[in-house]
């Protein structure tokens, strides 16, 4: 499948800074990535550049169609138009409902007709899971909320391509899971949706391709292709999970005491003139004897 996103050989930066170099990738439209990496790595960084805040000025890049490297100032806002951004720093305007926040959003970007305003409000917040809530304030929304009216408002125009960066990080793990797995729905419909983050459980929860910032450079991380680590939504999920721990944990110490067995059933082979030197390094052997 054609690339929505590419990058070959990018160099990202934050001033004059160097932040990642040699960074190449493609993806693929429809796909569900996340980005990995410490606290400064250059997740944002990375993010940024996709979306053209931070400009590109070595090596190539590509974002649905936009050439990165070569954008004209009259071609931000079109590309921009591409992307959904639900970012930590993109607060809802405070002073205005959930409604008017995504008014303010639509009208800015050329939409006038007021039914159609309406309706298009109307399905994003269905989409998110509120439409009861159009008529809130923000302080009046949990973290939780507050991050699906985010969402809500990045899919307004119906971006190709989602960029979320930490969109997990200040609520609780449970309403964490239900937006990545919104997010994934929103993949699943065939969009774009990149996510940086540090909680591996989520990856885990909804595998992805992973991009890892290290070293300052970007390379993909198949470590997370690992079986995916259970995590019990109920109390009955849960006893059967200890049930199976509690066996294999039996079952590695039945292993564990016949080993140790055999060591100390296994008849003497050590030649006669080698007896002095292994009985000095048999004492783990004698610690067995103990059980
Ligand atoms: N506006 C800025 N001006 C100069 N340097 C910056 C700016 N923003 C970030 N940096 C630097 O760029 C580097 C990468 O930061 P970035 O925010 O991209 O990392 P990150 O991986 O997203 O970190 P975190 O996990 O904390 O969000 C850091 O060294 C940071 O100090």
């Amino acid at each position: 499948m054609e690339a929505i996103i590419k990058l070959e050989n990018a160099v990202i930066r934050q001033q004059q800074n160097t932040i990642l170099k040699e960074v190449s990738l493609e993806i693929a439209e429809g796909e569900f990535v996340y980005l990995v990496g410490r606290v400064g790595s250059g997740k944002t960084s990375l993010l940024k550049t996709l979306y053209a805040e931070l400009p590109l000025k070595y090596g190539n890049g590509e974002i649905a169609g936009y050439k990165l490297n070569k954008l004209k100032k009259s071609q931000v806002a079109y590309l921009r138009r591409k992307c959904g951004i639900v970012f930590q720093d993109f607060k809802l305007l405070t002073d205005r409902n959930v409604y008017a926040n995504l008014e303010f959003v639509l009208k800015a970007t050329g939409w006038k007709d007021r039914k159609a305003i309406r309706e298009r409000i109307n399905e994003v917040l269905e989409k998110v899971g509120l439409p009861d809530k159009r008529d809130k304030f923000p302080h009046q929304l949990s973290g939780g909320e507050q991050q699906r009216v985010v969402l809500a408002r990045a899919l307004l125009n119906a971006p190709p391509i989602i960029l979320a960066d930490e969109p997990t990080g200040n609520i609780d793990p449970e309403t964490a899971y239900q937006l990545v797995e919104l997010l994934k729905d929103i993949c699943d419909s065939g969009k774009t949706v990149i996510i940086a983050t540090h909680q591996y459980d989520l990856i885990h929860r909804f595998p992805g391709r992973v991009f890892r910032c290290e070293n300052g450079t970007l390379h993909e991380d198949f470590s997370f292709a690992l079986p995916p680590v259970i995590i019990p939504e109920t109390e009955a999920e849960t006893e059967i999970l200890t049930e199976i721990e509690e066996t294999e944990t039996e079952m590695e110490i039945k292993v564990e005491v016949s080993i140790d067995a055999e060591v100390i059933n296994e008849p003497e082979k050590t030649p006669e003139k080698d007896k002095k030197k292994d009985d000095d390094n048999d004492s783990d052997i004698v610690g067995f004897e103990l059980i």
